[in-house]
């Protein structure tokens, strides 16, 4: 039944060592925008797209991690043997592999050439980072080795616009002479037995050994790597002065994130006060208005005020991962954190927790370790995500003034204690489940360390504009229905008749306002007044729709119609400093995120973790908020 399968594009697999340009190269060909970053270990899952050649043939690429060998070690490295071994269920194995490598390490990279090699499968060579190795005065016999391998090789280099032009060319050679994908005719008899058993693998040393040999013939004279890569390392890994430069980088970026976005924050603020006002004068009173004006721009508004200062944040952490710094920062750490029991290669799935917890979990697929990888997943959530920003950011508008402390900026200041309250929690409890519960112990770090590198502009900024895509897609989705649905179980039931504004505020009546004064005997200990009750219940679904919860309820509860006026004046009249410390404390812990929680069932595989992650870290972030709220009253009853 061929003629089904002649519609089938045919598909090829890029398989590489990690961190040579795999998805970079991806990107080029497919037109996505997946992520590239100058460290092992970005892509952690198979991505497919779509190539479009000459004549109208289409291609299905697959990206896949990266893998020093064909014998995998991590969940993510047994992805790659899985899919070209056409072993997924449901996939078959692809027609032909891209094998990307990296020219400026050909000693590490060809050996995985060579393996793959001797799949019997159709194979091109890219070699990447042309630029690099040209700058650096490598040169490559690229015909030379062409013939050693036994398969075309290209040039290419992933970052430049047309930069894959040469492996275009040779795939649309290549992928005309092969047979249509998966058409029985071309199955030799007994050739699925083939695929399923492999040739018996070289040994390293006879790996090692062929590629020497290789290498002496395409690229006689290797030359040394940049001396001043060398000098910087002396400073950046450097035991005292590598942690001095890591707290200040940081430290740095904290303060940034306050100082540089007051402008463009005002300028949304502003924004969205006139569109309230513009409102309120142009309608007559009534539901519609009152949904408008109080549920979204009161709500969605007040969420989109922070928007500049989560792409401060990432535009730092951007430049960070293109520049070659995490694995280096990893290294720095691997002697702490290796204390508390944590893997060095925690580093990077906890710095990426710090955008998101969710990509975060999922790049501790390159722990091989279980109980390590373990450990990194239960205090991910603990980094303190980008969802926490306009909570944090609204409070601290609102409580901490804007002084000069020394050089320093309160209010930046405040932020940063907040992000290390964040790490110093995950590291003691990283401390509990390993050291108390598994009873697991140190295991070395291995990891290769990348060239320093120069961010790349175009990387930046399709990393920014992924980033603001993402800020708006959640105001424009999550965050707006649930203001709408929050609006909606705030106004309803209204008041009784005969009611006036003096008996207090109609969102009592409400459903909403009854949840809240019943959850206020849970949370009246920790400090919490019932708007901040109601609040919490939408915040569990994203953390970030708290603030647009409190906009919309204190807008409801507002008895002029200034209603869509900012909430932090609100808030800071009506807020003692105890109870605004104590929701800082909660949102430190509290487990508000349920997607975070449904990924760690699908990466863990059972309801066990998810549960108990959830449980600790509810109880933590009741009993923080509570010593918060206690300690900060006992203070201002001493002061006053
Ligand atoms: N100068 C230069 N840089 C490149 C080239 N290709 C990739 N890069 C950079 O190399 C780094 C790694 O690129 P990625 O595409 O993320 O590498 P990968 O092979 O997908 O890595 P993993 O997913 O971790 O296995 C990034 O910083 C890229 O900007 C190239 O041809 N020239
Ligand atoms: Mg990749």
């Amino acid at each position: 039944m061929s003629y089904a399968m002649t519609s089938t594009p045919k598909m090829i697999a890029l398989v590489g060592n990690p961190n040579c340009g795999k998805t970079a190269l991806f990107n080029l060909l497919t037109g996505a925008r997946q992520k590239v970053a100058n460290y092992a270990g970005v892509t952690v899952e198979r991505k497919i797209g779509t190539l479009h050649l000459g004549g109208g043939q289409t291609v299905s690429v697959v990206d896949l991690p990266g893998s020093y060998s064909m014998n995998p070690s991590t969940p993510d490295e047994r992805v790659m043997m899985e899919v070209i071994t056409g072993q997924r269920a449901g996939e078959a194995a692809p027609d032909a592999i891209v094998a990307v490598v990296d020219a400026t390490n050909l000693r590490m990279n060809l050996r995985l050439v060579l393996e793959l090699a001797r799949l019997g499968k159709p194979l091109i060579v890219a070699l990447n980072m042309a630029d690099v190795a040209r700058a650096n005065g490598l040169n490559i016999d690229v015909q030379l080795l062409s013939r050693e391998l036994g398969c075309p090789v290209v040039a290419t280099v992933a970052v430049k616009h047309n930069g894959h032009a040469s492996l275009l060319a040779q795939l649309e050679i290549q992928l005309a002479d092969l047979p249509v994908a998966g058409s029985p005719e071309t199955l030799p008899p007994g050739a699925l037995d083939e695929v399923n058993s492999f040739p018996e693998p070289l040994s390293a040393a006879e790996l090692q050994m062929r590629v020497r040999r290789i290498l002496s013939k395409v690229a006689p004279r290797v030359p040394k790597l940049a001396r001043f890569q060398y000098r910087l390392d002396a400073v950046v890994m450097h035991p005292v002065w590598g942690l001095v430069l890591l707290a200040t980088v940081l430290f740095l970026i904290f303060q940034a994130v306050f100082s540089w976005a007051t402008v463009p924050m005002d300028a949304i603020k502003f924004a969205v006060e006139a569109t309230g006002d513009w409102i309120n004068g142009h309608m007559g009173d009534g539901p519609l208005r009152s949904l408008l004006v109080d549920g979204v721009v009161a709500g969605v508004g007040g969420v989109l005020v922070f928007l500049p200062q989560i792409l401060i944040l990432f535009f730092f952490i951007l430049l960070l991962e293109d520049s070659g710094y995490l694995p280096r920062a990893a290294f720095l750490l691997d002697n702490l954190m290796g204390k508390v029991g944590l893997s060095g290669r925690a580093f990077i799935p906890l710095l990426s927790s710090f955008a998101c917890a969710i990509p975060g979990i999922m790049a501790t697929r390159t722990i091989s370790n279980w109980k390590d990888r373990l450990a990194t997943i239960m205090v991910a959530p603990l980094m303190t995500c980008s969802a926490r920003l306009p909570v944090y950011a609204l409070l601290i508008g609102a409580f901490v003034p804007a002084r000069q402390v020394g050089w320093f900026d309160l209010r930046g200041l405040t932020l940063f204690g907040l992000y290390i309250a964040g790490v110093i929690s995950a590291m003691a409890v990283a401390w509990f489940f390993k050291r108390v519960w598994m009873k697991s112990h140190y295991q070395p770090l291995m990891l290769e360390l990348p060239p320093y590198r120069k961010p790349n502009l175009r990387n930046l900024w399709l990393g920014l504009w992924e980033r603001v895509s993402i800020f708006m897609h959640r105001v424009g989705g999550i965050i707006f229905s649930l203001m709408v649905i929050l609006w909606f179980f705030s106004t309803f039931p209204g008041p009784p008749a005969g009611w006036t504004e003096a008996q207090g505020p109609a969102i009592q009546y409400s459903l909403a306002g009854m949840l809240g004064r019943a959850l206020e005997v849970v949370f009246a200990p920790i400090g919490f007044n019932w708007q901040i009750s109601i609040a919490l219940v939408p915040g569990l679904a994203a953390r970030e729709v708290a603030v647009g919860a409190l906009g919309t309820v204190y807008s409801l509860s507002a008895a002029d119609s200034n209603a869509a006026d900012s909430l932090a004046p609100v808030i800071s009249q009506g807020w003692s400093l105890a109870t605004a410390y104590s929701l800082l404390a909660w949102y430190v812990f509290a487990p508000q995120c349920l997607s975070t929680l449904a990924v760690v069932r699908r990466e863990t595989n059972s309801w066990k973790y998810p549960l108990i992650m959830a449980g600790y870290l509810f109880a933590l972030a009741y009993v923080a908020a509570f010593a918060t709220y206690r300690i900060t009253l006992a203070f201002q009853g001493l002061g006053g």
